[in-house]
C-alpha cells in the first residue's frame, strides 16, 4: 500500500532541521532549501528523504518528553480562538482543550497548498510532517506549538502540543501488523485516537472501512498535517497523482472518496472531544480504535480508559502501539497494562513485541466481559 504524504514548508525558508544528539531538532541556515509544490518534480527527492531519516533517528536516540508547560503561556489550551466547548469547564480546567469538529474544506487546492507531497511505497518507510514555525505565527496565533517546541526542546509540551506533528515509530509497528495479521477494516467504524498525520485512520479507509474519525489533541495538526494527508491519499486513490487539476475535478473526486468512507476530524483533550461526540443524538460507537504512542504520559491514563469505556462498542477492540517506557514522562506499556488490569473493566492481550533497542509493543484492548 503506499501513502502520500504532505510537508508544510514556507517556500522562502532557507533553513532546515537537523537533530541535535538529544533527540530534538534545531534549525539550520547553512543547509539547501526545501523544496516547494511547484518544484516537485525537479527536485532531489532525497533532500526530504534525509531529512526524515535525520529527523528519525534523533527520534530513536531518545526524545526528550516531558516538559511541563509554562503557566505564564500566552497560547495556552485557553486560548479564547480555539475554544468551542464549554468554556467554563475549560477554565477550571486548564488542560482541557476544548474539542472542535474540523470540516473538510471546499477549496482541496488550498488544503494542499504549500505542501510538498511524497509517495511512501509502503510501511516501512518513514516520513515526518515539518510545519515551519514563521509561517505558524502568522497563521496561527491561538496555537504556535511548533515554535514552542522548538524553543522548549521538546517532542511534546503536555497540555499544549502533544506530539501530532511528526510521525511516530510505533505508527509503522501497527500499518506493518495491520498487513500481516490481515486485519480487517470492511464496514467497520474506526477511530484514529490521538491519529497525528492519520496514518492508521487512512489505511483503515482505504481497507474498505465504513466510517473513519480523527482525534488529535491540536487543531493545528488536524488542519496542517491530518486534513492535507487524508486528502492527499483519497481523492488521488484511484486517478493518478496530478494534484494540480482543475478545482471541480477534484472536489468532485473528494466528494466521491468521502461517500465510499465518511471521515470525520476532531481536535481537542480526550475527555472534551468524548462529550463532543456523545452529544450527538445518533452517535454509535466505534469497532475499532486505533492509536499509536498515546500512553507516555500516566496522569492521562484515567481520561484515556474513561474515553475508551465510553465509546467502544462492547465488541470492539483497541489496537494500540507504544514503546516499552517513555522516558521523562514516565509511562509505558506495563504502566498502561497495570492500570488497566486495576480498572477491571478491560483486558489487554500482547500482539507482538519488537526488540529493536528500546523494545516496542503491540496490543490488543477489549471488553473482559463483551455482550
Ligand atoms: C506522541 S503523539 C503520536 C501521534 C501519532 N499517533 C503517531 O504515532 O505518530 C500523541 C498523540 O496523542 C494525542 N494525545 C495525547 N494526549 C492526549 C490527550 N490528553 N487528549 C487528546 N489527545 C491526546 C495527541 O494529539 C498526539 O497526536
Amino acid at each position: 500500500m503506499a501513502f502520500q504524504f504532505n510537508f508544510s514548508i514556507e517556500e522562502d525558508l532557507e533553513n532546515k532541521l537537523i537533530p541535535c544528539g538529544d533527540g530534538t531538532l534545531t534549525l539550520d541556515s547553512s543547509k539547501e532549501p526545501p523544496v516547494s509544490k511547484g518544484q516537485k518534480g525537479k527536485q532531489d527527492r532525497k533532500s526530504s528523504a534525509e531529512l526524515s531519516d535525520l529527523l528519525l533517528d534523533g527520534l530513536r536516540e531518545g526524545s526528550s518528553m516531558g516538559k511541563t508547560a509554562s503557566s505564564e503561556d500566552t497560547d495556552s489550551p485557553l486560548s479564547a480562538a480555539d475554544r468551542s466547548g464549554d468554556p467554563e469547564t475549560c477554565e477550571k480546567q486548564p488542560f482541557l482543550r476544548a474539542a472542535k469538529e474540523h470540516a473538510m474544506p471546499k477549496d482541496l487546492n488550498q488544503v494542499l497548498a504549500n505542501k510538498v507531497m511524497e509517495m511512501l511505497p509502503g510501511p516501512q518507510h518513514v516520513n515526518v510532517a515539518v510545519v515551519k514555525t514563521i509561517l505558524l505565527k502568522e497563521q496561527f496565533p491561538g496555537e504556535n506549538i511548533v515554535s514552542k517546541s522548538f524553543s522548549s526542546h521538546s517532542d511534546l509540551i503536555p497540555g499544549v502540543y502533544e506530539g501530532g506533528l511528526k510521525i511516530w515509530e510505533c505508527t509503522f509497528d501497527l500499518l506493518t501488523y495491520f498487513t500481516k495479521a490481515q486485519v480487517k477494516f470492511a464496514g467497520q467504524k474506526v477511530l484514529d485516537l490521538g491519529c497525528g498525520s492519520g496514518l492508521l485512520g487512512i489505511t483503515a479507509a482505504k481497507g474498505g472501512a465504513r466510517e473513519v474519525h480523527f482525534q488529535d489533541y491540536n487543531s493545528l495538526v488536524i488542519d496542517e498535517v491530518t486534513l492535507p494527508n487524508v486528502v492527499a491519499n483519497f481523492p488521488l486513490k484511484d486517478e493518478g497523482n496530478d494534484v494540480n487539476e482543475p478545482d471541480g475535478k477534484r472536489q468532485r473526486k473528494s466528494k466521491v472518496a468521502q461517500e465510499e468512507c465518511k471521515c470525520r476530524f476532531f481536535s481537542g483533550e480526550w475527555s472534551e472531544f468524548c462529550k463532543f461526540v456523545l452529544n450527538e443524538k445518533l452517535f454509535v460507537k466505534y469497532d475499532l480504535i486505533l492509536t499509536s504512542e498515546t500512553i507516555y504520559n500516566p496522569d492521562y491514563y484515567n481520561t484515556l480508559h474513561e474515553t475508551v469505556l465510553r465509546l467502544l462498542s462492547r465488541n470492539g477492540r483497541v489496537l494500540l502501539a507504544s514503546k516499552a517506557h517513555y522516558f521523562g514522562v514516565g509511562g509505558g506499556v506495563h504502566l498502561f497494562q497495570k492500570f488497566v488490569e486495576e480498572m477491571d473493566v478491560f483486558e489487554t492481550k500482547t500482539l507482538e513485541i519488537i526488540d529493536e533497542g528500546l523494545k516496542r509493543f503491540l496490543i490488543e484492548v477489549t471488553f473482559k466481559y463483551p455482550s
